[in-house]
């Protein structure tokens, strides 16, 4: 897992490197300020220049420590300070001095000479401490910036694009766009979160002195970013003497006439990723169109008929006995006692369960219902249906993604993943978890179901949350990855994944 820090956590975590550990402060902008000119070097082009931009802050401080880093390599550097340099930080106006002992002197910005293919203008305007819209002078300097990138330049980016908000990666206009950001001591959620992630091209994150200690006293809600090992590892060892049982039986509450396709994706899925055994409960004229589509998917009629409600509690019941995992929502019939009935289903048997679809849209009703849960509850919304669950547009949630989803699962006590670009995974209690993996290719109608399904039999065979939330949603993301390659984005389909997991598996085989 890689923590991700928000602008805050960032300063916490550096003053207590600085007043804890006995780091001095100007190490670390150095250490920055060589990391920002390594990464610029690397993409310039033979004897190309280097134009580095100096905002008012540390950014600024640290482009000054690049710039002389540069010219003690023997480049071709000019640099302007741009804003006002009275407004200096004591470690930036001390880089500014150094500087000046390599002869060069910052100029102003229209002084500057333009740049070009082979050249390199590093971006150290602003960084963290971002707090407003980039105007006047700071504006027309991202502006030409953008215009000598269309010239050719290489953009190098000191921590996090000018104009992008660090903590919401949301970028306000004018915002910088780079082909590298060296992100310093920890990936921020500008780096990880759409559609802050598109501006900063390659994200390198570079130490620079802040140690694991430094992170422990940070504030607020602990973020990371899942990498694959950290999937691959929660996978269970296959054991030669092991048996169908050894991996669960997940039952899927999906389905209904017209909709038996996310049923059979949900079971499908389900089986693709390592279930023992797979039964879908679903209503008598939508089961044989489920079980048609493999022989391996067992089946239990739920007597009645239209939504279900509170009758179907009994046989819900008994067709979870024996069973390690539930799945409830695509495609079901939904009426207005549904919501009761899964708060009192989940409230009778304590099974892990995912709620996915319709069942999220039957709860939205009375989010009170799930309190009564007595197993682990895993949902899995995507921006459209959180909107219903939150109470909010779908614009509120996609700009408050992180928060949303921390408070929701919270709320609940359980696990809430916030599908979309970057899905989050959000635990009852503080840890939240985005995933990289996945596209746009993706958006295509029963990739949620296939998803639900791998959620499902990971809870299955034993893996807790949210663990398994996590794992489900990277191999699901890493399959659409791989199956793109194949299909392309616009020919990916939701039943791909199942080609694709399987191929997730394999690369993840121990
Ligand atoms: N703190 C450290 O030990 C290290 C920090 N690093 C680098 O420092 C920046 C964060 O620096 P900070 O001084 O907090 O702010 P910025 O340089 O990002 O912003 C500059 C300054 O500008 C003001 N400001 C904010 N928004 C605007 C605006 N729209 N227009 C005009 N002025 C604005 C505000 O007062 C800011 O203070 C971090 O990203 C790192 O790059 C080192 O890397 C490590 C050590
Ligand atoms: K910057």
């Amino acid at each position: 897992m890689q923590r991700v820090l928000t602008a805050n956590q960032m300063r916490e975590a550096e003053k207590a490197a600085e007043e804890q550990h006995g780091m001095p402060s100007g190490l670390l902008m150095e250490n920055a300020g060589r990391a920002l000119a390594e990464a610029a070097r690397s993409v310039a082009g033979q004897g190309g220049r280097f134009t580095v931009l100096c905002g008012p802050g540390n950014n600024g401080g640290d482009g000054l420590v690049a710039a002389r880093f540069l010219l003690e390599g023997g480049a071709r550097v000019v640099v302007s300070l741009v804003g006002d340099t009275g407004k200096l930080t004591l470690e930036a106006k001390r880089n500014l001095q150094a500087l000046e002992g390599f002869g060069e002197s910052p100029r102003a910005f229209e002084a500057l000479p333009e740049a070009g293919p082979g050249d390199v203008v590093v971006d150290a305007l602003f960084g963290t401490g971002l707090k407003r819209a980039p105007e006047g002078l700071f504006a027309d300097a991202i502006g030409t910036v953008a215009r000598w990138r269309r010239a050719g330049a290489k953009v190098v980016a000191a921590d996090v694009p000018s104009g992008l908000q660090s903590d919401t990666a949301e970028p306000f206009s004018p915002c910088v766009e780079a082909d590298v950001t060296v992100a310093f001591g920890f990936v921020k959620p500008a780096h990880e979160l759409e559609p802050g992630a598109s501006l900063c091209g390659d994200v390198r994150r570079v130490d620079i002195g802040l140690g694991g200690e430094s992170t422990r006293a940070v504030s607020g809600a602990e973020l990371f970013r899942v990498e694959e090992k950290d999937a691959r590892e929660a996978l269970p060892k296959r054991r030669a003497d092991s048996h169908k049982g050894t991996y669960g039986h997940v039952l899927v509450v999906a389905g209904s006439p017209g909709k038996t396709g996310a049923a059979a994706m949900v079971a499908l899925s389900a089986l693709r990723s390592g279930a023992g055994l797979v039964t879908v409960a679903t209503r008598p004229e939508a089961l044989p169109w489920v079980m048609a589509h493999s022989p391996e998917i067992m089946g239990i009629p739920l007597p009645g008929e239209g939504p279900l409600g509170k009758g179907d509690l009994e046989a819900l019941k008994a067709a979870l006995e024996g069973k390690d995992a539930l799945v409830m929502g695509p495609g079901i019939p939904r009426g207005p006692e549904t919501g009761a009935l899964i708060g009192d289903l989940l409230a009778s048997v304590e099974v892990p369960a995912v709620l996915d679809a319709d069942a999220l849209n039957a709860v939205a009703e009375d989010l009170k219902v799930l309190r009564e849960a007595k197993g682990p509850v895993v949902l899995t919304p995507h921006p459209g249906e959180m909107a219903r669950l939150w109470g909010r547009t779908t614009k509120d949630v996609q700009a408050h993604r992180v928060g949303v989803a921390l408070n929701l699962a919270t709320s609940l006590n359980c696990t809430v993943v916030l599908k979309g670009s970057r899905t989050l995974i959000a635990e009852a209690g503080g840890r939240v978890f985005i995933n990289p993996t996945g596209n746009a290719g993706m958006a295509t109608g029963g990739t949620g179901d296939v998803l639900s399904g791998v959620c499902g039999a990971l809870l299955a065979q034993g893996i807790p949350l949210p663990k398994a939330a996590w794992t489900a949603v990277y191999a699901h993301g890493l399959a659409g990855d791989l199956m793109a390659q194949q299909r392309g984005l616009m020919g990916l389909i939701a039943t791909d994944l199942l080609v694709g997991l399987g191929h997730v598996w394999t690369r993840w085989a121990r």
